[in-house]
């Protein structure tokens, strides 16, 4: 297994891999970004940093792991490649997961290349709770995610409501994991994260909601079982690059890359 350091790759650079990057600069270790795999079209340039438009090219240069900070579509595309050479992959676009087939794909490509995937946690908490929990037996598991209207520009929110103009608190989706997280790809994969630790994703009640009063996004986990009952709320800051994704979330992959480099898992 190459354990490298130095050999840290990401697909995409928008909000969350520049934070990323940043943030693992500032920390001043071992670990950093080398390497990213970006869209065809994209101008980007950074010292130090080599930039490919080939999933391929970028398993020829090799590295130690790559951690996806891109979208459902890098995962479906480009994921598969990577685990089937032998390369561990860190996805953060975890709603993607909601396709049983895609699932089934990774899970084929990771035993074929004798690697793995792991999926953060991102925007949301509780899900050590939940994991323990459903071992008990879970009889009920809600997930409400809360953002500012501006937050939800550019998802299907906008087709049904003119978000600039909501003065109240609106309701814009109600449904179960599998949906939310299909249809809108870049603010619930959290909802897959809650239905993976949890009841699956046809069993976990969603609703999403824009609020003009909200200065964040807030996420609420409401879980019922065996074990007892618990209530988590997280109140993130987003991005300053992209107010649609919690600065939480790359804080998550993050941590999940340094445990990938920890002999003890902390
Ligand atoms: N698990 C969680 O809690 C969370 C998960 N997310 C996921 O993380 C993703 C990234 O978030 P964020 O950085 O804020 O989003 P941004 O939109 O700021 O950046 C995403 C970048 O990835 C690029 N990209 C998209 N698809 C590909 C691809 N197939 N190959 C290479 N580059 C690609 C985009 O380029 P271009 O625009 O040119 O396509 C864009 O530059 C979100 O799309 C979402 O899926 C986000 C928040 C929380
Ligand atoms: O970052 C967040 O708060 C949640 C998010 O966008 C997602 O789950 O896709």
């Amino acid at each position: 297994m190459n354990r490298n350091p130095q050999k840290v790759a990401v697909i995409g650079f928008g909000a969350m891999a520049r934070s990323l990057e940043q943030s693992l600069k500032n920390a001043g270790g071992d670990i950093a970004v080398a390497a990213a795999l970006v869209s065809k079209g994209a101008e980007v340039e950074r010292d130090g940093i080599a930039f490919f438009r080939d999933v391929d090219a970028l398993v020829k240069w090799g590295p130690s792991v790559v951690v996806e900070c891109a979208s459902h579509g890098a995962v479906r595309h480009d994921v598969p490649a990577l685990l089937r050479a032998g390369i561990d992959v860190i996805v953060v676009s975890i709603g993607s997961l909601g396709d049983a087939e895609l699932l089934a794909t990774l899970d084929l490509a990771a035993s074929h290349g004798h690697s793995r995937l792991t999926v953060v946690s991102g925007a949301v908490g509780g899900l050590d709770a939940l994991r323990s929990a459903k071992l008990g037996g879970l009889d009920r598991v809600v997930y409400t995610g809360t953002k500012p209207p501006a937050a939800w520009k550019g998802s299907l929110a906008e087709k049904h409501h003119d978000l600039s103009a909501l003065t109240q608190r609106t309701v814009i989706f109600e449904g179960n994991a599998r949906e939310a997280s299909s249809i809108y790809p870049k603010n619930a994969n959290v909802t897959a994260a809650v239905a993976l630790a949890g009841i699956g994703f046809d069993a976990t009640a969603v609703t999403l909601v824009a609020d003009p009063a909200a200065d964040g996004n807030s996420h609420h986990v409401s879980a019922k079982g065996s074990f007892g009952s618990f209530d988590i709320v997280l109140h993130n800051r987003p991005l300053p690059d992209n107010p649609k994704t919690s600065w939480l979330a790359a804080l998550s992959v993050e941590q999940a890359l340094r445990r990938h480099f920890q002999r003890i898992e902390l």
